[in-house]
């Protein structure tokens, strides 16, 4: 198979690691360009097309990009594609207060990857999700919500992890795995 060379349109240098190292042993080569793309208020879904379809645009040609949102039951699946201000403005600490007086701690992390083929183009999305549960932070505080994300299953959390674990069981890691059966598909009938 060819090799595929793709666009990540990004401004967090965190997943372009990740995803570096998930796609390593694959065909596809990522690039990266780190554009200001407003992200728009709607469902996860929703985000990532217009976030996908506007770095098209900017780009003039086919790119990927990634939202992440990371969904609380007791909150029905708030805060979702908002986590990012919730994290800036709360914290670790803060994300924790939020599900103080509720039955659950149960949440999940939300990938969703959006390729779009070029401008113009309706972009195609892929979601991966590993479920888990908010806990006081542990680990080091290098990547966003790590500390007090408790993957089911493990009892340590995502930064407690060396990143190999991370990237074999993480939101990121199962959307990238649909999205490489995809490009799979593009590949053979170039
Ligand atoms: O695996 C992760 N582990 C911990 N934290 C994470 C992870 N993945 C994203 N995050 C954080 C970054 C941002 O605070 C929010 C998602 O917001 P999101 O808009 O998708 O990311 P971003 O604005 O940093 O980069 P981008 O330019 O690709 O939109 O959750
Ligand atoms: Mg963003």
């Amino acid at each position: 198979m060819a090799a595929r060379k793709l666009t990540f349109v990004t401004g967090n240098a965190n997943k372009l690691k990740e995803v570096q190292a998930i796609l390593a042993e694959s065909q596809i080569e990522i690039d990266s360009q780190d554009l200001d793309i407003p992200e728009v208020q709607g469902t996860t879904q929703e985000v990532a097309l217009a976030k996908c379809k506007r770095a098209a645009e900017l780009l003039g040609g086919p790119c990927i990009t990634e939202d992440t949102a990371l969904c609380f039951e007791a909150l029905h699946g708030l805060p979702g594609p908002y986590i990012k201000h919730f994290m800036k403005e709360l914290g670790h600490e803060g994300l924790n207060t939020l599900l103080v007086g509720f039955p659950t701690t149960a949440a999940w992390a939300l990938c969703t990857f959006a390729y779009s083929a070029g401008p113009g183009t309706e972009p195609i999305l892929f979601e991966g999700r590993t479920d888990g549960r908010i806990v006081p932070a542990r680990g080091p505080t290098k990547f966003g919500w790590d500390p007090c994300f408790e993957p089911q299953g493990f009892d340590q959390t995502y930064a407690e992890m060396p990143a190999e674990q991370k990237n074999k069981i993480s939101h990121r890691y199962r959307a990238l795995e649909k999205l490489q059966a995809y490009l799979c598909t593009l590949t053979q009938q170039d």
